[in-house]
């Protein structure tokens, strides 16, 4: 195949996403004439479309290095990056009964945060901050973090994955006193564009009981 030339370098994938029907849901899964496309399928097609990407970027898909990235990037995308538009891989959520009478606020700080800006498709990178009062059932800890990780794993703008997260935490703990807080560093504006590697950007979900001046101070306490 030629390096750098528009040509179609597999016609048999080319083929197959012929006649697809490609619709997105409301929950971000690809659905392919009413079905759900198969991660297998949707890796073969994302590789197709990226091998065109190198070729027209000039790269050699023929070089040992790079032969391989238009399968590995189609891979890190549905199986990673990106993985949080799959409804199947929406975290389980284990719910406790609070026998412990434990009535004070839960806070999980510096849950790690990767996700990707989808105005450029590079990184955002942070922490989250989470906080419920529980409302007689307690979530399992590292179900907050899987929470945080699911809709991170998505193209996002950062207000929209904080209200998600804090979306899903009020359905799966049957109440409206949650806070989430991001604070998270863009690469699109840290390595590109206006290149300010010093800047973070903040977002912030109150509700319920968090709206209460004293209650958000305690929360913000903990996470200072
Ligand atoms: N509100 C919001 N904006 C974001 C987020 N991530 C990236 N952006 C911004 O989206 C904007 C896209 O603006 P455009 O002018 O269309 O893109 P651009 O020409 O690449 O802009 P520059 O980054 O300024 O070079 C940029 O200002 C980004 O900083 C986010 O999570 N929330
Ligand atoms: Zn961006």
């Amino acid at each position: 195949m030629q390096n750098g030339t528009l040509v179609t370098v597999n016609g048999k994938h080319a083929a197959e996403t012929n006649g697809y029907h490609l619709e997105s849901t409301s929950e971000g899964g690809i659905h392919k004439n009413g079905h759900l496309i198969d991660d297998e399928t949707k890796i073969k097609m994302i590789s197709h479309h990226f091998r065109q990407i190198m070729q027209i970027l000039g790269l050699d898909l023929n070089d040992d290095s790079l032969k391989d990235t238009p399968d590995r990037v189609a891979k890190m995308y549905v199986k990673e990056a990106f993985s949080g538009l799959n409804p199947n891989n929406k975290p389980d959520i284990s719910l406790f009964e609070n026998s412990y009478h434990y009535n004070e606020m839960l806070v999980e700080k510096n849950i790690t945060l990767y996700s990707y800006c989808e105005h450029h498709f590079v990184p955002i990178i942070g922490k989250a901050h989470v906080a419920y009062l529980s409302s007689g059932r307690v979530i399992g800890l590292s179900k907050i973090n899987r929470i945080v990780q699911y809709y991170g794993r998505r193209p996002q703008v950062q207000e929209r994955l904080t209200e998600q997260i804090a979306t899903a935490l009020k359905k799966a703990l049957n109440t409206d006193d949650v806070a989430v807080v991001i604070d998270a560093a863009h690469l699109c504006v840290a390595s590109r564009g206006i290149c300010d590697v010093n800047s973070t950007t903040v977002t912030s979900h109150y509700s319920g009981k968090f709206k209460d001046v004293e209650v958000k101070k305690e929360f913000l306490s903990y996470i200072k």
